[in-house]
């Protein structure tokens, strides 16, 4: 007998692409979250359940067991360290993480580094042999080195529009991201056919990097 499957979903952004990927692999998520609140979707006719979770939850869920399988950024994931299996690069919600600073910006005794990734920003400092103040924000992270609050900011960039329309320089990259499928430990190995397969229709879509 098959056992139903439970999938963590990132709401927001990863949401529209990671549906998408779903559908082409023949598995039928609906298109867009935005139209209702509703935050677990069961569609027993194909023995899959999807949750809509924030995004840098996903990992949580999934390292707990509440969700098998999950969607989530690898800079999410590594800043999360939850302990989970990574089972495919998605390909989809490409960018970096980089370092970010005013164009005058100069190397100081003092320096603060505002970020979303507070684990990840002191890590790279401390390998790179820098001393920093880490400054955990929530979004909006380009603000901080405009009004003062930062020297530095280490923050994602795609087309690299929110850089230049705030007068800022990417310094240095410190990882390339895209959205990974993870599994839990105990999940992969009970429900490890129905998983292999959604792993297998999967990966016959995955979009082929193109550029950056
Ligand atoms: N500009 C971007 N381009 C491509 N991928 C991105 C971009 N920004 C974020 N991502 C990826 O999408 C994931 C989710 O993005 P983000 O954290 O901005 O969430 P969101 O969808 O806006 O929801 P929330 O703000 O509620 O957390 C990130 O972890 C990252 O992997
Ligand atoms: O290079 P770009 O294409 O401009 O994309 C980069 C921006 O996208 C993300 O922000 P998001 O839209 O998630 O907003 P927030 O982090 O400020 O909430 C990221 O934190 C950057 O600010």
């Amino acid at each position: 007998m098959t056992q139903t499957i439970k999938v963590a979903m990132p709401k927001g952004r990863i949401y529209k692409k990671a549906s998408e990927l779903f559908r082409e692999a023949g598995i039928p998520v609906r298109p867009d979250v935005d139209e209702s609140r509703k935050l677990v979707i069961e569609l027993p006719e194909i023995g899959m359940e999807f949750i809509l979770a924030k995004p840098v939850d996903v990992p949580t869920y999934v390292e707990y067991g509440v969700a098998d399988i999950g969607i989530v950024g690898k800079d999410v994931l590594l800043e999360e360290s939850r302990d989970v299996y990574e089972l495919l690069d998605l390909g989809i919600a490409r960018c970096r993480m980089s370092v970010i600073a005013l164009p005058d910006w100069m190397p100081g005794i003092y320096q603060r580094v505002a970020t979303k990734y507070p684990n990840l920003a002191s890590q790279y400092f401390r390998e790179q042999g820098q001393q920093v103040e880490v400054i955990k924000l929530n979004g909006s992270i380009e603000l901080a080195p405009l009004i003062g609050l930062a020297d530095r900011i280490v923050d994602l960039v795609e087309t690299g529009q929110t850089l230049r329309e705030n007068g800022l320089m990417e310094r240095e990259t410190i990882l390339d991201i895209t959205s990974r499928l993870v599994a839990n430990r105990v999940s992969y190995r009970m429900k490890n056919a129905e998983i292999q397969s959604v792993c297998d229709a999967l990966s016959k879509v995955i979009p082929v990097k193109t550029g950056i």
